[in-house]
Order: structure tokens, then C-alpha cells, then sequence
């Protein structure tokens, strides 16, 4: 089945299936009707009863009692299905969207890092508008008109005031929950994304933090998060705590209004003894049903604050895209592989370009180096060569089959193996083994890296993410920083294979170094120069590699 994908929030998907979301609305007003019918079907039952009549006469509401106390169980536990599925289908349309609007944009990078757990938790609170908002909400709106009517039909005056113990328990009493815990409950998702960074942050810099003799600042920062979380679901609790004590005394008005007004009308002959049990103990039962509804009001509120920051991400503006990648995928049998950037300005959302009217052009089977200050903007060109970044003006293209080793590569927490295969595939082990090798990595291929890397030094680290380009059998090579963390033996032997797997292959090689040894082993270097206050490059340089500027950082 072709789920929608659309940009806007969930709701629409839940609009979308109507047919499915009033399935599960009327089997949830089924199988509170039942828990009703039933409480209101054994006082009739047990009033009668006492009246000895004949057996027969009771028959049918002992059929009925049974009926009711199994047919609840069922129908919620078909509700419950149903309603589950459609919340999950939502989730799941929901994550998707969610997932391709941040592999779409930068928008994590410029967000900072609570971003994804909060992201996650509010996914997750969306699920709620269908559980515990939307279905409860109209089941319970629907047997509360119906139950109201049959009070009435029996006592007038005790279905006007279970009417408006209704009114108190089933809108007034959770409109206050709602506005009382309004504003702890949109501070709930930020900071439970604030407490999941901190968290985080201490426990990945704990060597530092160490060393510098700053976890005490770290545990108080932790310990304040805390404390206003805490605060804030103290807050949330107290409100939906009251609106729980307001629902209570509605239904004793309703149970005690009951009895009063029922007692005169049986005195005066219009209500038979037996219904008097229905009208007092049957608004017990409704009023049950409502008690889900302070929860009900906060869950709408924690979903609609969730839908609102979900839907900020799905329609924020697309910035970069590996669906625009400037890679050219072609046959280098018949195009060779190549780099073409042309007047380039490139740079990040919300900032001045770090690159100005750049020009490059690196050929099949040529090697340029991309050198100059740190922050002068060359990872910013290799993104904007991955299609990451849009050029703010001019053109960047790769033709072939591009292969990136980034100047902080990935490792997931696997093995080593496992790590490399990600350049291709279907790569059997002895092919993994090759590449490291030509990486120079003797590890084991079973050998774990820890999350993040964290358990293999900074050059081994390096070492497998070059072996896993390598893999990738790639003709168009972006290398940031290839040699960093390697020693000078280490380097210039890697290098050596390097330059002369990809002379054999004929590829494009662009590097991007602060190393002069390998700046200098390149055909061509490009210098780029300070970023400029205003107007262009003008002092882009492309120098042979002998002339090599004495680089910063
Ligand atoms: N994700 C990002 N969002 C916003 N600005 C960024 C981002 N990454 C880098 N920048 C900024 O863009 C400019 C160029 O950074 P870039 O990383 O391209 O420089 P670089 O020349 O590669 O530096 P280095 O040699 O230190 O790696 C810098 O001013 C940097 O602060």
C-alpha cells in the first residue's frame, strides 16, 4: 500500500485513512457503551432481583450482563488494534519524512545536537494524537450523548444533571488541565533534548573534562537540566492531579443528584424503584469513561507542540541534497573522470561565502592540491562538490564515480571489516583485506572500533576510512586531509600507493592537505587565500607545486 508523503505534519495522514480512524472511533464508543450498558444492566438486574419475580423475567439481562462483560474486552481489544496500527503507520510516514528532510539539508549541523533526540521523542509523542487524543476523545464524546439521552429518557431532571457533570468532567475540568500545564508541557520535548546533550557531551568529553579537573561544572549543568525537568513534570502532574479531584466531585453531583431527584419522582410514581439503580449507578460508570480525558487534553497538547517542531524540519528550506548531487554519474569508459569547478562561491546558510569566484579543473589521472589557512573554505568546496551545499554562485561538478574521504570519517561501532565494506557492498572479505592492506592497516578484519572510532588511534582511524574509498573502486577522489595523524614514513608510504593505485586507474584526484610533503607531490596546488571582507578571490593563486606557499594551521 503507497503511503503519502506528504511535507506537512501527520495529521493528514491521519485524515487520510478516515475510514480506519472511525473504525477505531466507534469500536472504542462500542466497548465503552459495553462497561456502561453493563453496570447499568446488573443495578437493573440486582433491583429486579430483589423483587423475586420469576427467573424468566430476568433472563435476558443475565444474557445481557454476560454479553457486555465479554463484548468489552473484545471491542477494546479490537480497537486497541486498530488504533495502534494507524498510530504506527504514522510514525513510520512520519520518520520517513523526517529522516529525508535532514538528509536534505543542513539543518541538524545549524540546530545543534538535541536536535535528533528531540526529534525522536516528538515523533513518538505524535503517535499519542491517535492513541490517546482523537479515538478516547470522540469514543468518549460518543457514549456520553448516548448515555445523557437514556438517563433522560428515564428521569429529565437526573439526565440534566448528569449533563452537566459531564460538561464539568468531560470539557471544563480538562480544558484546565491543558491551561495549566500549557507551558510545562512545551517545555517537557526541549528539555529532554537538552538533558539528552548534556548527557551526552559529559560522557564523550569525560577525558577531558578529567584532565581539566571540570566534571564538577559538567554534573551541576546535568543536575540543573534535571531540576527543571523535574519541575516541569511536577507541574504537569499537579494540573491533570486537580482536574482528576474536579472530575471526582462532578460525578458524586451526578450520583447524588441522581439519587435526590429519582427518590422524589419514584415517591411521586414516574420512575419505578428498579431504574432508580440505573439512574443513580449508570453515571458511575460514564463518568469512568471521562477520566480519560485530563490526559487526554495534555497528550493533544504534548502532540500538537511535537507536531508543530516536527513540521518546522519537514518545511524548512532544502539546503544541499544527494538528490541534486553535482556528481555526474557517467561511464568513464567513454567520458574520462574529472573535477570542474567554475567561478565557485560557496559557503553556509546564514553566513558570507567562504569561497569567492574559485576556478579549478582536475583532468583524468591528474592529482591537485587544495591548500591554505584553516577556515579559508576547502571542505566547504568538497561539499559543495557532494551536492551537500548548493553553490552560492557558479558551477562545481564531478564526473564519475565520486569517492569522498572526509576529514572527520564515520565510524560505526562494528568491525573493522564491517567498516570498510560500507565503500561497496558486495565486497567478499579477501577484497576488504586488499584494501586495508593498500590503506596499510594490519588489523584483524574482526577487530571492534568502538562507538565513534574510539578504540583505534586517530591515524588507524584514518587508515580504515581510506581503505574503505579504496574499496569503493572510485575514479573521482576527493581526499580531505589523507595523511593527517600518520607519521612521516606511514604517510609518505601510503601515499606512495596511493599515487600509484590512482595513476594506474587514471582517476581525478583532488586533496585537500595542510601537509607541504604532499601538497608538493601533487601536479598543481591551489591556494586559497584568506576569506575576503568584501568583493572576490582576487589573490587566488594557482601556483606549480614547487611554489608551494608556506601554509597556516
Ligand atoms: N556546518 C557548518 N555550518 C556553518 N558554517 C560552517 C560549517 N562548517 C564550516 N563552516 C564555516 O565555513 C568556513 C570554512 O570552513 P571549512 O571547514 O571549509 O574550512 P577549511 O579551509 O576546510 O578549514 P580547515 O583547514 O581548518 O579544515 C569557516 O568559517 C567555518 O567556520
Amino acid at each position: 500500500m503507497n503511503e503519502p508523503h506528504c511535507r506537512t505534519p501527520g495529521t493528514a495522514l491521519v485524515v487520510s485513512r478516515p475510514r480506519q480512524l472511525m473504525r477505531a472511533v466507534l469500536l472504542g464508543a462500542l466497548a465503552s457503551g459495553a462497561g456502561i450498558a453493563l453496570l447499568g444492566t446488573a443495578a437493573w438486574l440486582l433491583s429486579r432481583a430483589a423483587e423475586r419475580p420469576p427467573i424468566l423475567y430476568l433472563m435476558v439481562a443475565i444474557v445481557a450482563v454476560r454479553a457486555f462483560g465479554i463484548g468489552k474486552g473484545v471491542l477494546r481489544y479490537t480497537e486497541r488494534l486498530d488504533s495502534h496500527d494507524l498510530a504506527l503507520r504514522l510514525q513510520t510516514v512520519l520518520r520517513l519524512d523526517t529522516w529525508r528532510a535532514l538528509t536534505q539539508s543542513t539543518w541538524v549541523g545549524r540546530h545543534g545536537g538535541d536536535l535528533l533526540s528531540r526529534l525522536v521523542n516528538d515523533v513518538e509523542a505524535i503517535q499519542d494524537l491517535v492513541v490517546r487524543v482523537i479515538v478516547p476523545v470522540a469514543s468518549a464524546g460518543l457514549v456520553a450523548v448516548a448515555t445523557t439521552t437514556v438517563i433522560t429518557l428515564l428521569s429529565p431532571g437526573a439526565g440534566l444533571l448528569l449533563a452537566v457533570s459531564v460538561a464539568l468532567a468531560g470539557v471544563v475540568m480538562p480544558w484546565l488541565a491543558a491551561r495549566l500545564a500549557a507551558r510545562s508541557i512545551a517545555s517537557l520535548a526541549p528539555l529532554r533534548g537538552e538533558l539528552a546533550t548534556v548527557a551526552a557531551e559529559a560522557s564523550d568529553a569525560a577525558p577531558d573534562l578529567v584532565a581539566y579537573g571540570a566534571t564538577d561544572a559538567v554534573v551541576a549543568r546535568l543536575a540543573a537540566v534535571d531540576t527543571r525537568l523535574r519541575r516541569a513534570e511536577q507541574r504537569a502532574a499537579w494540573a491533570s492531579g486537580l482536574a482528576g479531584f474536579g472530575q471526582t466531585l462532578a460525578a458524586g453531583v451526578a450520583v447524588l443528584g441522581g439519587l435526590l431527584v429519582g427518590a422524589v419522582q419514584v415517591f411521586a410514581g414516574v420512575l419505578s424503584p428498579v431504574n432508580l439503580a440505573v439512574v443513580v449507578l449508570t453515571p458511575l460508570a460514564l463518568h469512568e469513561v471521562l477520566a480519560t480525558l485530563p490526559a487526554a487534553a495534555l497528550a493533544w497538547h504534548r502532540s500538537h507542540s511535537a507536531l508543530g517542531r516536527v513540521g518546522e524540519v519537514l518545511t524548512a528550506p532544502t539546503v544541499g541534497s544527494p538528490d541534486n548531487l553535482s556528481v555526474v554519474a557517467t561511464d568513464t569508459s567513454e567520458v574520462p573522470p574529472s573535477i570542474e569547478i567554475a567561478d565557485l562561491s560557496a559557503g553556509w546558510p546564514g553566513s558570507a561565502p567562504a569561497v569567492v569566484g574559485l576556478d579549478l579543473t582536475v583532468q583524468a589521472g591528474e592529482k591537485a592540491a587544495l591548500v591554505g589557512p584553516s577556515g579559508t573554505g576547502k571542505t566547504t568546496v568538497a561539499a559543495t562538490l557532494l551536492g551537500l551545499l548548493p553553490p552560492v554562485a557558479g558551477t562545481a561538478q564531478a564526473r564519475g564515480r565520486l569517492g569522498y574521504l572526509a576529514q572527520d570519517a564515520y565510524l560505526f561501532d562494528t568491525t573493522v571489516a564491517e567498516n570498510v565494506r560500507i565503500g561497496r557492498r558486495d565486497a567478499g572479505d579477501t577484497d576488504i583485506a586488499k584494501a586495508l592492506a593498500r590503506a596499510r592497516v594490519s588489523m584483524p578484519l574482526d577487530r571492534l572500533v568502538g562507538i565513534h572510532g574510539t578504540q583505534v588511534s586517530g591515524g588507524e582511524a584514518r587508515r580504515i576510512a581510506l581503505a574503505r574509498l579504496l574499496l569503493g573502486n572510485a575514479d573521482v577522489l576527493i581526499l580531505d586531509e589523507p595523511t593527517e595523524h600518520l607519521d612521516a614514513p606511514t604517510a609518505a608510504a601510503l601515499v606512495d600507493d596511493l599515487w600509484a593505485t590512482t595513476t594506474d586507474s587514471g582517476a581525478a584526484v583532488l586533496v585537500i592537505t595542510h601537509d607541504p610533503t604532499l601538497a608538493a607531490r601533487c601536479d598543481r596546488v591551489v591556494s586559497l587565500p584568506n576569506p575576503p571582507v568584501s568583493g572576490t578571490n582576487a589573490g587566488l593563486n594557482q601556483l606549480p607545486a614547487h611554489d608551494t606557499p608556506p601554509l597556516a594551521g
